[in-house]
């Protein structure tokens, strides 16, 4: 293959295609490829609201114009690494790409799916708009991405979401007409990333668009069939060619008589999309000409373009489902009686019973209903939560599940929900991720840390901690020693336990600083 050497080098027959396509516009669209990468972040409101974290951010601001979360940083700093990274304040996100969530329109009490989810840059920002009601599927096919999708569903603080590691297929046999909102951040040539990922470019190859938008039109099409009445699809790529675009929008649109194309407003960066490309689509590939009506619509989507905003390429269309949509009135979608029994045992005397019952025939665990009373005990203890869905045993842990268990019978589930703890030995050991979706008040014990003494930093590489006992927070009669939830300026980072002036740090290994 031939290249064009800029700051990045460029595949000469993407140039070619792009030159025609773009006419007059093509010479301001190639420099755009020497001009700097954006850095964006977008503030994490299950955490902080906007104005606060503006009063503390440690970074100058500018405001990303079609997402009102979303800040671009300027070169040189690094987001990633400063102590409200790790509180899960903000996600380090491409600022184009936090385009498809935000037209999702997505409410408190939706119920929405990610398909193509991993790492979880719209996962984030559908569960932050989501502010802990209705729920999250969040979905990847790739085994491996979806560990980095858990992990940062984690960090965020996110209490409604499950994710899985299925197929389409899969996942609509068991949702089916469930969402009211869908996002596909589809697989596609990844052409509007070149700047960004100069891999992108070197891996690129001629033949990408057929082969990405055969797989773009069996996943929209499978996708419609979870979608219930009045609901809406997103489907997004970060690529150019109007194969995986537009052709697949009209297409789609041919195919469904009972969805519409919903414009994109043009106020916020967005162009129109290019119906005139189509018939560059049918002359190249020699595919079916689309129809007249179909065609014409596709100037409602939206593209993004490096050479009119600050961000790179990317493109998008709204679809909805003619009809209204009906959601209930639960605030979660798990059916089961999920409250925590008034007088939970003590659980020094459930240990007794759970040893008790295995000494009785010596090979008898304790049940299902036993480890979970165990977790009710911890949380009536030490938390003020009012915990919504249901709570359920699953690979040895507790989660609380926004969806009933039979939805997920059968399906490659990751986490069927909020990952709350295990139990050990009877006594129940509160997972990372309750200490990352809890607020400081929801605690009976939390200490707060703070930047400048370094010590929230020294918390975040795993040390431990000299802490006399004034400096925890204790609830009403509560004793210092026992579970801490350790924060930086208020905003949660994991757990410690405290116990004569010493926290032992409770900071997942995986997760330190380094
Ligand atoms: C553009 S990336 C997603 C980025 C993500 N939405 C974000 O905002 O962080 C596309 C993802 O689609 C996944 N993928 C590819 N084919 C898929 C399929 N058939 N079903 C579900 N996911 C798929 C890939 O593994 C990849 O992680």
């Amino acid at each position: 293959m031939e290249w064009l050497t800029m700051a990045v080098q460029l595949p000469i027959t993407f140039l070619q295609r792009m030159r025609e396509l773009l006419g007059d516009e093509y010479e301001a669209f190639l420099s755009s490829y020497d001009n700097p990468r954006y850095i964006g972040i977008r503030v994490n409101t299950l955490k902080i609201d906007v104005e606060s974290f503006r009063a503390i951010s440690p970074f100058n601001l500018r405001p990303i114009p079609w997402c009102p979360t979303g800040f671009y940083v300027e070169e040189g700093v690094k987001p990633g690494k400063h102590p409200y990274y790790h509180a899960g304040l903000y996600y380090i996100q491409e600022p184009s790409a936090m385009a498809p969530a935000e037209a999702l329109d997505v409410n408190p009490g939706d119920r929405v799916l990610d398909l193509c989810a991993a790492p979880g840059g719209k996962s984030t920002q559908i569960a932050a708009k989501l502010q802990g009601q209705g729920v999250l599927v969040t979905n990847d096919i790739s085994g491996d991405r979806t560990k980095a999708l858990a992990k940062n569903l984690e960090l965020y603080g996110v209490r409604n979401a499950v994710v899985l590691n299925e197929t389409p297929e899969r996942i609509a046999k068991s949702f089916p007409h469930f969402f009211n909102k869908i996002v596909i951040d589809a697989p596609c040539s990844g052409e509007g990333m070149f700047r960004k990922d100069e891999d992108m470019a070197r891996l690129w190859e001629n033949d990408w668009t057929t082969k990405y938008s055969e797989m773009q039109r069996d996943i929209l099409k499978t996708v419609a069939t979870m979608l219930m009445q009045g609901g809406r699809i997103v489907y997004s790529t970060c690529t150019f060619a109007p194969e995986e675009n537009e052709a697949i929008i009209a297409d789609f649109l041919e195919e469904h008589d009972d969805f519409e194309l919903i414009p994109l407003p043009h106020n916020t960066g967005f162009s129109p999309g290019r119906p005139d490309w189509l018939s560059h689509v049918t002359e190249t590939k020699g595919e079916r000409d689309f129809s007249a009506d179909k065609a014409a619509q596709t100037i409602g989507c939206g593209r993004l373009w490096p050479h009119h905003i600050d961000g790179e390429g990317h493109f998008l269309a709204v679809l909805e489902r003619i009809g209204e949509a009906h959601l209930g009135d639960e605030l979660y979608v798990a059916e089961s009686n999920n409250s925590i029994p008034a007088k939970p045992e003590r659980p020094s005397k459930q240990k007794d019973r759970l040893r008790g019952s295995r000494r009785d025939n010596g090979v008898k665990e304790p049940d299902e209903r036993e480890l979970l009373a165990i977790w009710d005990h911890f949380a009536q203890e030490q938390l003020r939560v009012d915990f919504l869905g249901e709570k359920v045993l699953f690979g040895g842990h507790i989660y609380q599940s926004p969806v009933s268990k039979e939805r997920l019978q059968g399906l490659k589930t990751v986490r069927p929900g909020w990952y709350v703890g295990t139990i050990k030995n009877g006594r129940f050991a509160p997972g990372h991720p309750l200490a990352t979706a809890l607020r400081s008040g929801e605690a009976v014990r939390t200490l707060r840390l703070t930047l400048e003494n370094g010590e929230a930093v020294r918390y975040l590489k795993g040390e431990t901690l000299e802490i006399p006992a004034s400096r925890i927070y204790c609830h009403e009669n509560v004793a210092p020693k026992g579970y801490v939830l350790i924060t930086v300026d208020g905003y949660s980072l994991g757990w410690g336990k405290w116990l004569d002036g010493i926290l032992k740090n409770e900071y997942p290994a995986g997760w330190r600083w380094t």
